[in-house]
């Protein structure tokens, strides 16, 4: 079984280092700063580059947010494809972070899908290709026995990582490690949509091999050359990598991404560690959330509903049991509830008397299709007559012109969430999706559709995509100090968004909000799962339970890395140092974690004494400390 956490054995949160020891005898570990990408901003000023010691590596001007964000958009502008932008933005995510960030988080309709779906399918295909920097971790299948020591190596404090094995990245199939790219990419925007401070973020891709032969054949393919390896031993691995991260960093939240079954790891570690998986859980949530808005437009009551779903894999078995549970919510019975679907994959129909079934499809398997057995979707939507329409199947162009417009023959307001990703997985586009149905149907899709201009108005795609939920889960269940998350928790952040519409969204019969105000939909996420928490009696936080809402927004939001202060932060360590008073946001920068914040005075005495001067001003030292925490690991908490 999986081991538990305890944090009376739990080492601290600043482990001594630790020499890989099947690698180099003896070595001695050599301290490491990277990435330092957050203090060479041409914001800061010059007093604050003599502070942090980048006095001189930066070019000699001090430039205001505006001007720095001007030449950025230039030079994406100037980039001829949205692969060379996602080079760009990564390049500089890793040069400098907080222009990075505060670039995305002005402008996050417009550079998600260069930083996230769809381009980040293209960036995993071409990862090892186009490799520049490590960006992440990386876990080997031969380091199995040593991972608590490798994972000594990262240099940072970790409140949240994003595991991947790379073996089904998107709709794209097995990537092996060049899956990488997408803990990053949503660990970027835990980052901007959320504020998670980015060097509490660890992107985690597992090199276990891949069952992609081009790739093990490809000169350039920077993972191990070898198969996949087994369940069995994915799974020891698994139990290894889930006690080591818990055991270097106790209140770590885990999410799995993109495993090819990760049934087995959800249940297996569910209860106990904080993790949770992002395509059964997250993926439920955000569709389950789109859902209710589209019920109460559609006007067909929860028992009237019958969905047919193209796709029976970890998203469309997670989406449909959040649904469920909303229908149990709304009055049927589990059994009613779980006969509202029909599932169809790539066999046809998911029915009991089709043969052997996954363990994950016996659920929705139907027992009431009468010995015939559906092959296409086509044939399903025929005899079900579906109101809903949901495609989590990797099949781009599924959801034909003939099925669309049959939607549209048999339902007022057919709902139609073509959610593979990316784009080219998509089930239908936007465009053909409102062409069929006759500009009938409630849209939703995984990847960004544009804007479509029909029957004289500008019609707007949902995007059902749970970038909406996850950085609300990790950051509720970071701040809660959550020892798990629950089920009740994943629910909380699909009623807690769909909630989160302001009245002309809804006027304008919108499913989701707009992205852009992605940052304050997080907050109402998070402050939905930390409540659910609570309730659930998962919480270690216990202080927030006793707090209203508007408190507890205001404490998530006091915690939220916000890029737009990094400067005021600094320029607040400095006045604490030489015992100026703070700027006005002297609060936040504090509540942020400043470094330096706990240090003990006579350590800062000595900093000041310590320190060389250059221009005949005093040059502070910088403190080793670094960032010390948007919340959750500032501490060794215990484990109940
Ligand atoms: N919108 C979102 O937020 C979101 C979240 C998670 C996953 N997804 C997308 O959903 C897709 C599926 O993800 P998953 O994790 O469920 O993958 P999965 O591999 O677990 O499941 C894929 C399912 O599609 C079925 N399928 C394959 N070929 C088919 C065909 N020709 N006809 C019918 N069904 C077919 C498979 O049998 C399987 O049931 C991916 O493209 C992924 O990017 C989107
Ligand atoms: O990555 C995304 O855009 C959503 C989802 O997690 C997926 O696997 O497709
Ligand atoms: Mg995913």
């Amino acid at each position: 079984m999986a081991q538990s956490r305890d944090a009376s054995s739990a080492s601290a949160s600043q482990p001594p280092p630790v020499i890989l020891k099947h690698a180099h005898h003896h070595a001695p570990a050599r301290q490491t700063h990277f990435p330092a990408a957050t203090d060479y901003d041409t914001a800061n000023s010059i007093e604050a580059r003599k502070y942090l010691k980048t006095y001189g590596l930066t070019p000699p001007a001090v430039e205001s947010h505006d001007q720095q964000a001007a030449r950025c958009m230039a030079i994406l502008d100037a980039k001829p494809s949205p692969i060379e932008k996602y080079r760009y933005l990564s390049v500089l995510r890793n040069s400098n972070a907080n222009i990075f960030y505060r670039l995305l988080s002005a402008n996050v309709k417009e550079l998600t899908p260069l930083i996230y779906t769809p381009t980040v399918g293209e960036a995993c295909q071409k990862w090892s290709e186009l490799y520049t920097f490590p960006e992440g971790m990386y876990l080997s299948y031969s380091d199995k026995g040593h991972l608590h020591s490798v994972i000594q190596n990262w240099p940072h404090d970790v409140e949240i990582t994003v595991v991947t094995d790379g073996s089904r990245i998107l709709g794209l199939g097995d990537l092996g490690i060049n899956g990488m790219g997408i803990p990053v990419g949503k660990l970027s925007l835990y980052t901007a949509c959320a504020g998670i401070h980015p060097k509490k973020t660890l992107p985690l891709c597992l090199d276990l091999g891949t069952g992609n032969e081009e790739l093990r054949n490809d000169p350039l393919y920077m993972g191990s050359r070898r198969p996949k390896v087994t369940a069995d031993e994915e799974r020891e691995f698994l139990d290894e990598m889930m006690s080591a991260l818990t055991e270097r960093w106790p209140s770590i939240v885990i999410q799995y991404e993109d495993f090819k079954n990760p049934f087995p790891s959800l249940e297996r570690y569910q209860n106990t560690y904080t993790m949770f998986n992002d395509d059964i859980q997250g993926t439920g949530a955000v569709i389950l959330a789109g859902f209710i808005n589209a019920v109460k437009q559609s006007g067909t009551p929860a028992k009237d509903q019958r969905a047919v779903f193209l796709g029976a894999g970890s998203a469309g078995v997670g989406v449909a049991k959040q649904i469920v549970q909303f229908f149990i919510n709304e009055g049927l019975t589990e059994d009613q509830a779980r006969r509202c679907f029909w599932l169809v994959d790539s066999q046809g129909l998911v029915a009991h008397d089709r043969g052997k079934l996954a363990d994950h499809k016996l659920y929705f398997a139907r027992d009431d299709n009468e010995g015939k057995q559906y092959k296409s979707l086509e044939e399903v939507v025929d005899y079900v007559k579906p109101t809903i329409l949901m495609g989590l199947s990797t099949i781009g162009g599924a959801f034909t012109p003939q099925i669309l417009e049959k939607m549209a023959t048999m339902n007022e307001r057919p709902v139609v969430f073509p959610l593979s990703n990316p784009s080219s997985k998509s089930e239908c586009t936007f465009e053909d999706a409102i062409k069929y149905t006759k500009g009938k149907c409630l849209f939703a899709s995984g990847s960004p559709f544009p804007t479509l201009h029909h029957d004289g108005k500008d019609l707007v795609p949902g995007q059902g995509n749970n970038m909406y939920v996850f950085p609300g889960i990790g950051m509720g269940a970071i701040l809660s100090k959550s020892v798990s998350v629950t089920q009740n928790m994943i629910y909380a952040s699909a009623e807690a968004l769909s909630t989160a519409l302001l009245p002309d969204e809804v006027a304008q019969h919108w499913l989701y909000p707009a992205i852009g105000r992605i940052r304050d939909v997080s907050v109402i996420v998070t402050r939905g799962v930390i409540r659910a928490a609570q309730k659930d009696k998962v919480d270690r936080e216990l202080a927030l339970r006793n707090i209203g809402d508007e408190e507890l927004d205001q404490y998530i939001r006091e915690r939220m890395y916000d890029p737009f202060k990094e400067g005021e932060r600094v320029e607040n360590e400095i006045a604490e140092l030489v015992g100026r008073p703070a700027s006005s946001t002297g609060k936040e920068a504090g509540a942020n974690g400043a470094a330096g914040a706990g240090q003990p005075q006579q350590q800062r005495a000595k900093a000041l004494s310590d320190a060389v001067p250059l221009e005949g001003k005093p040059t502070l030292l910088r403190e080793v400390t670094g960032y010390t925490g948007s919340g959750a690991s500032g501490g060794t908490p215990s484990r109940r």
